[in-house]
């Protein structure tokens, strides 16, 4: 559903990505990790377009640049971008639209108290906390019901209920048969929810596996051998 294939980018001087391929399926939960530098966020990026890049990635059967590949694709970045003007509804409401969806109340006010927002609805995108934005980023992107989901460090900031909450929510999104592609440091978290992960260093993919093929070994013990990394 998800094909990353012979993506690369060279920034000025740095290869910050060099033929990475991979894919992931509908249903699948894929982490995205390695150490600082290893090339994730300008994988990510050149995902859900935000850069220029060589080689090719395709949502369902359409490039990524198209429109249909759009419509099917929503992103939570790793530092939220918020519209300083609108409120927290603003921000979820708007999205809807954005995706040519009409806007279902009820399902705003489900999102919004799972990651209580509600009492922050009418607040403005400049008067919130970091992890409120976070969390207002998160609610914009799922409610767009998305085939497609990419979490760029989605825990950074979060509180311990929020985290929760969104390790809840990424499982739905999994039930609910979507694609979730999500980079982070913080892997002890995401222990029990990974399916597939795929390792980067230095703008490669060096390991590429799924819980299975690893016999369900714990994915910290497995990231520290594969990258070579111990603080040992
Ligand atoms: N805008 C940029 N201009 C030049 N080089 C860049 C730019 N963005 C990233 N790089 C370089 O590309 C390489 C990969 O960076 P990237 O941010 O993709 O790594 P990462 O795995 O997400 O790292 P981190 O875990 O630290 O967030 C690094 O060497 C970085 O210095």
């Amino acid at each position: 559903m998800l094909k990353v294939s012979s993506l690369s980018k060279v920034y000025k001087r740095t290869t910050a990505v060099d033929d990475v391929n991979f894919d992931v399926s509908k249903g699948e939960i894929a982490v995205l990790v390695g150490p600082n530098g290893a090339g994730k966020s300008t994988t990510i990026k050149s995902i859900v377009g935000l850069l220029r890049f060589n080689g090719e990635v395709t949502i369902g059967s359409y490039d990524n640049k198209s429109i249909e590949a759009k419509k099917l694709l929503s992103y939570v970045p790793e530092i939220p971008a918020l519209f300083p003007l609108l409120t927290v509804r603003e921000h979820v409401e708007y999205m809807s639209l954005a995706y040519g969806k009409s806007v279902n109340k009820e399902k705003i006010e489900t999102l919004l108290k799972r990651f209580d927002l509600v009492d922050k609805q009418d607040k403005l995108g400049d008067e919130l906390s970091k992890g409120m934005m976070q969390k207002v980023s998160i609610c914009s992107a799922v409610i767009v019901n998305p085939e497609v989901i990419v979490f760029d460090e989605p825990m950074m900031g979060l509180d311990p209920k929020a985290i929760k909450e969104i390790k809840k929510l990424i499982i739905e999104l999994k039930e609910a048969n979507k694609v979730v592609l999500l980079s982070t440091h913080m892997i002890e978290m995401i222990e029990d929810l990974w399916d597939r992960v795929i390792i980067m260093k230095e703008g490669k993919v060096i390991d590429n596996v799924t819980r299975l093929e690893t016999n369900h070994r714990a994915l910290e013990e497995f990231f520290f051998e594969i990258t070579g990394d111990t603080d040992e």
